[in-house]
């Protein structure tokens, strides 16, 4: 960073980075990959940038061998490192409660009942206003601010009161619920008015931007434009004071070009993954943070129905799940990594010999390589969450597969479904006969058919890449904040 600060600043919940502290007390940060920073890459790359976040580890007090604080703020890759600290008792409150117990079962329409604690609220409160701070003190006079996701809704409000002359832009990875479901929260008001602090809200679909702007008028009584709004274009908007806030859909994507080029230098190893399970006739595949939004449990339970009558070989067969772990602390994930559990085992034990267990379930993160290898080798992919923002693992699969090779079984409550649903084999994950039906279609089906559903899904996520979902936005958001700074 300059000492005037950075002229963009992205500002999430994660850092970009993972820090360790090693025996003897010297901390280094490394580069994390994810699909924020990759897609953010190009635009941090050309620009003097900083990034707002959290380390993921409780704040320590280590000091350095003169007794100085040890470095929070390093410069990694050419983009300034700010990390907000939270004690265990703010990860507790914030990140395990407000943010993963209360809004993220609200938002992903109530598939857990969510817990509703003032005492959360204070928390979240004080940890937006202290990633409000560290911002507004790390952006150059005009700076573009980009604000990411649920965990910092008060963020864009906040900072336009202690820096007005920056370009605020956020954008909600989650789906965002509509009026029914977001109206049961007691602060219902302070979360609108914290995202209206904002240029520009950016959804993925079209859907969540029109719940905001419904609510907008119904909870606030402001003025907003009621007609659809369309995917990068036709932005929504609502006059507050002196300023609109423009509104839109902006569907995330992924680098397609080159997770198809990494994926194309694994085939040795697909090729060896496959003779490892047993050179079964059909490799399933689940890829995904162990979650109760993900539908795990759905495609364990169409497999056994499918098993159990006898329209899928156990001994031809095999589901490979990789599940990364996620949010351990939280009843919710604790109760649903029990759920799968015990499903894997009783499906292993009924349908399984001592040898070939048709059910092989991973619960550790794997390394990028082995999972672009993974998606090489499989026959199928099953997608199959209750609810999710987007799911970029569907668009990973269809990158991967410039062979046109493999078929992707994929939810309808999934963000992807809206650009991916024609090629995809699209279930209904609350239809157990319709969750077998397409697991075998997309198992039996015509291989001629299979490849031209490929083709199709692989074009689409190459036209559609993440670099049209870094621009749009950033062109909207440029847009946005200067019609706002000339009525000013
Ligand atoms: O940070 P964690 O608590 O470990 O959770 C990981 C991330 O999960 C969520 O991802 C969402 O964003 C994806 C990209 O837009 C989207 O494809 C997916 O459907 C969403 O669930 C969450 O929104 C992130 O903030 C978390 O970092
Ligand atoms: N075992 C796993 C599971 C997921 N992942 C990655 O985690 C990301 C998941 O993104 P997503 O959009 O599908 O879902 P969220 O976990 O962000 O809700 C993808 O990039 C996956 O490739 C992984 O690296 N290892």
């Amino acid at each position: 960073m300059t000492d005037t600060g950075a002229e963009f600043v992205v500002v999430a919940n994660r850092l970009p980075v993972d820090k360790r502290v090693q025996p003897d007390g010297t901390v280094t940060w490394k580069r994390a990959p994810g699909g924020l920073v990759t897609a953010l890459t190009p635009t941090l790359a050309t620009r003097e940038a900083a990034w707002v976040g959290w380390s993921g580890a409780a704040a320590s007090t280590s000091l350095d061998e003169q007794g100085a604080p040890l470095d929070e703020q390093p410069r990694v890759d050419g983009i300034d490192i700010h990390s907000v600290p939270l004690s265990s008792g703010e990860i507790a409150d914030y990140y395990e409660g407000f943010a993963n117990s209360t809004l993220w079962p609200l938002y992903h329409d109530l598939l857990v009942e969510p817990v509703f604690r003032h005492d959360w609220w204070d928390t979240y409160v004080t940890v937006n206003r202290r990633f409000a701070e560290a911002t507004a003190a790390s952006a150059a006079q005009g700076a573009t601010v980009w604000v990411h996701d649920y965990q910092l809704q008060l963020v864009p409000a906040m900072l336009r009161e202690l820096r007005p002359d920056v370009r605020i832009g956020f954008f909600l990875h989650i789906p965002f619920p509509s009026y029914e479901l977001f109206t049961r929260l007691p602060w219902r008001r302070e979360l609108l008015e914290g995202l209206l602090g904002a240029d520009l809200v950016g959804f993925h679909l079209p859907g969540g931007a029109e719940n905001f702007l419904t609510l907008v008028r119904r909870v606030l009584d402001l003025d907003t434009s009621r007609d659809p709004v369309g995917v990068r274009d036709g932005l929504g908007s609502i006059t507050t004071g002196t300023r609109t806030v423009r509104v839109g859909s902006f569907p995330i994507s992924i680098n397609a070009a080159d997770v198809a080029d990494q994926a194309s230098k694994t085939l040795d190893r697909a090729a060896q993954i496959r003779a490892e399970l047993g050179d079964p006739r059909t490799i399933l595949l689940g890829v995904d943070r162990l979650d109760y939004t993900k539908g795990i449990d759905v495609r364990l339970k169409g497999l056994e129905g499918l098993f159990a009558a006898g329209r899928l070989d156990p001994a031809e067969t095999v589901f490979v799940q990789l599940a990364s772990p996620s949010r351990e602390q939280v009843d919710s994930y604790i109760a649903v990594r029990n759920r799968i559990e015990r499903s894997v085992s009783h499906i292993n034990g009924t349908y399984g010999t001592t040898t070939s267990p048709p059910v092989r379930y991973l619960l550790q993160p794997v390394p990028r390589d082995e999972l672009l290898a993974y998606f090489m080798a499989a026959d199928v992919v099953l997608v199959t969450p209750l609810r999710d923002g987007m799911n970029l693992v569907a668009k990973e699969y269809a990158a991967c597969r410039a062979d046109h090779g493999g078929a992707l079984v994929l939810s309808e409550f999934t963000g992807a479904a809206a650009e991916l649903g024609e090629a995809a084999y699209l279930l209904n994950p609350y239809d157990d006969q319709n969750v077998m039906d397409v697991i075998e279609a997309a198992v039996t089906d015509d291989p001629t058919a299979k490849r031209t559903r490929m083709a199709a899904l692989h074009q689409q996520v190459r036209d559609f890449d993440v670099d049209l979902w870094a621009n749009s936005f950033l062109q909207s958001l440029a847009g946005a904040g200067a019609a706002n700074e000339e009525i000013a």
